[in-house]
């Protein structure tokens, strides 16, 4: 089983620790079985004390295992889990751009939530079943002891009934595996719901349009494929309690038709068997939680496999560099495959250069190419034709990291942290208050040890946090993807005829994707793209806008 071999990689030794303990927790509570059976068949006032101290060492015995085998299995699931969310955060952390951008956020969302808490919620309970289990072995151990022809029996009996069911488990755990890609679609629903929900209030038949022919038909289908899956194992359960009482009932009246069996033999075997209901009923119930972690860790399998077979190397192999001269565009390709394979966009082959303390404008139309130019050049996509080169640095696979260390972005769908990443707040404190005032933040908010106070503003205000986050990062390359867009026209002017030049005059190298062709004469140099490729490459000579 997936769990089991999972928690086997986690700790060997811990699992193998479980196990023992475990075993010892069940052969202590078989024992206090056939102790008891033993006590009652022979029933008097004057118990021998050798009896009363067996029971009292069994049942602490049984107390103090089956408590220690808990906390070794919760250290060891809680450790288990912990580890999943970590790699699998890392691993996305790692992953290229592009595939995570096919992937999709939902199903990344789906994977972090769902199947992680689907795998803690069978962790929590699998000490519970692994003492379950070691009960019914010992038990069974208990009934072999006492005779081996009725073990041999009920064990072929299990064993007949556990094959049965191979095929219903199997069944019920395909149901759930569509349940869970159900899952997928249900989570893009959600978004939708969340972040559409201004446009769902707003207009009625969208709302109902979205509600009865995406949410419901996705959650109806989920639905589906869970209630048949549950049932199905709920139906193993049922037939799985029948198969017991079935078995007590052959104990009690078909076999001793054929061996003879003692009224202490009889006794203890419908003991046994009464007792062994609980752990049974306990294992079964709980099924439906493991095939469901089962099929959790499955989904999580494909998709870390995915993921690191999409994986960039992380590390950044120098410390970037502060004074550069040339960063380069060779023949540099990109292509996003349609759904239809005909239908594609390509941006390039594109030949550009650059140099310290340019500001370049890009425009063009929407759908240009003009984010996704930008996304080349910061290296987040990597080029499928043509190279970047840094001064005399080719940028490949192993420079990638360390050459997007250069950029500060900020992206038009960019995403604003609440507090300062990867900065010495204490140290960048006067900085902070300065660029604060400048961009007219002070009154809105606070920022206490790197933390803001809130990121609730207007989108407007949102980005000119971001811009001053971006300052303060103070890196070679600056890229801003139609910041002005949300600002006001007196801020619009700061950035142009203030910020941008500000930035130039340290040697900063701006590139600016804008549409905000009044402010063109502040660029150095404008390049246009139309559709994927450049049709010009300006240089403005007789600027207007000075710093
Ligand atoms: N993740 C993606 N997958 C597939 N196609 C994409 C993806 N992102 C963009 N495209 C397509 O690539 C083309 C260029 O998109 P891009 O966002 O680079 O244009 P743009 O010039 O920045 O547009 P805008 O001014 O509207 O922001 C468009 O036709 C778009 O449909």
């Amino acid at each position: 089983m997936n769990l089991i071999k999972f928690l086997f990689r986690s700790s060997f030794q811990l699992m193998i620790a479980a196990l023992a303990i475990g075993f010892l927790s069940g052969s202590s509570s078989a024992g206090l079985i056939a102790l008891i059976s033993y006590a009652v068949a022979h029933f008097s006032k004057n118990l021998p004390l050798s009896l009363i101290l067996g029971f009292a060492g069994l049942a602490l015995s049984a107390l103090l295992t089956s408590w220690l085998v808990r906390v070794i299995l919760i250290k060891l699931s809680q450790e288990a889990v912990f580890q999943l969310q970590m790699n699998l955060s890392r691993q996305i952390l790692a992953s290229e751009l592009t595939y995570l951008e096919k992937t999709g956020s939902s199903q990344l969302l789906a994977a972090l939530t769902d199947d992680i808490q689907a795998i803690a919620d069978a962790v929590y309970i699998l000490p519970f079943l692994c003492i379950n289990l070691a009960i019914i072995t010992g038990c069974f151990a208990y009934i072999a002891w006492l005779s081996w022809q009725v073990f041999l029996i009920v064990s072929s009996l299990s064993f007949l009934t556990i094959f049965a069911f191979r095929f219903l488990l199997r069944r019920g755990r395909k149901l759930l595996t569509l349940a869970r890609e159900d899952r997928d679609y249900l989570f893009q629903d959600f978004r939708t719901l969340t972040e559409g929900i201004k446009e769902l209030k707003l207009h009625e038949q969208k709302r109902q349009d979205f509600l009865q022919e995406d949410l419901q038909i996705n959650a109806s289908r989920f639905r589906h494929h869970s209630t048949e899956g549950l049932s199905l194992l709920a139906f193993t359960d049922s037939v799985g309690k029948f198969v017991f009482f079935f078995a007590i009932g052959l104990v009690l009246f078909i076999i001793p038709k054929f061996i003879v069996l003692s009224p202490l033999a009889l006794s203890s075997y419908v003991l046994t068997y009464t007792y062994l209901l609980g752990p049974f009923e306990n294992i079964v119930n709980k099924l439906p939680i493991i095939t469901k972690a089962d099929v959790a860790l499955q989904k999580l399998k494909m998709l870390g496999l995915s993921l690191s077979s999409h994986a960039e190397q992380l590390k950044p192999t120098q410390n970037y560099h502060l004074s550069w001269q040339q960063l380069k565009l060779q023949n540099v390709t990109h292509i996003y495959l349609g759904e239809i394979e005909d239908i594609h966009f390509t941006l390039g082959p594109i030949n550009l250069e650059f140099k310290p303390g340019e500001i370049v404008f890009i425009i063009g139309g929407n759908g240009s190419g003009k984010s996704t130019l930008a996304k080349l050049i910061t290296g987040l996509y990597t080029p499928e034709c043509g190279e970047i080169w840094l001064d005399k640095i080719i940028i490949d696979a192993s420079q990638r990291e360390w050459y997007r260390q250069h950029f500060s972005v900020i992206f038009s769908d960019f995403y604003l942290f609440n507090r300062l990443l990867g900065l010495d707040a204490e140290k960048l404190n006067e900085q902070t208050q300065y660029y604060l005032k400048l961009l007219k933040l002070e009154h809105k908010i606070t920022i206490n040890q790197g933390r803001f106070s809130t990121t609730s503003l207007s989108q407007g205000q949102r980005k000119r946090l971001a811009l001053l986050t971006a300052y303060l990062e103070d890196r070679p390359i600056y890229l801003f993807d139609e910041w002005a867009a949300d600002q006001d026209p007196s801020f619009k002017n700061i950035f142009y005829t203030e910020f941008l030049p500000q930035l130039k005059a340290q040697g900063k190298l701006i590139l600016a994707i804008t549409h905000d062709d009044h402010y063109f004469s502040v660029a150095d140099r404008i390049i246009k793209l139309n559709s994927g490729q450049i049709e010009s490459d300006q240089q403005i000579v007789n600027k207007i806008a000075k710093a």
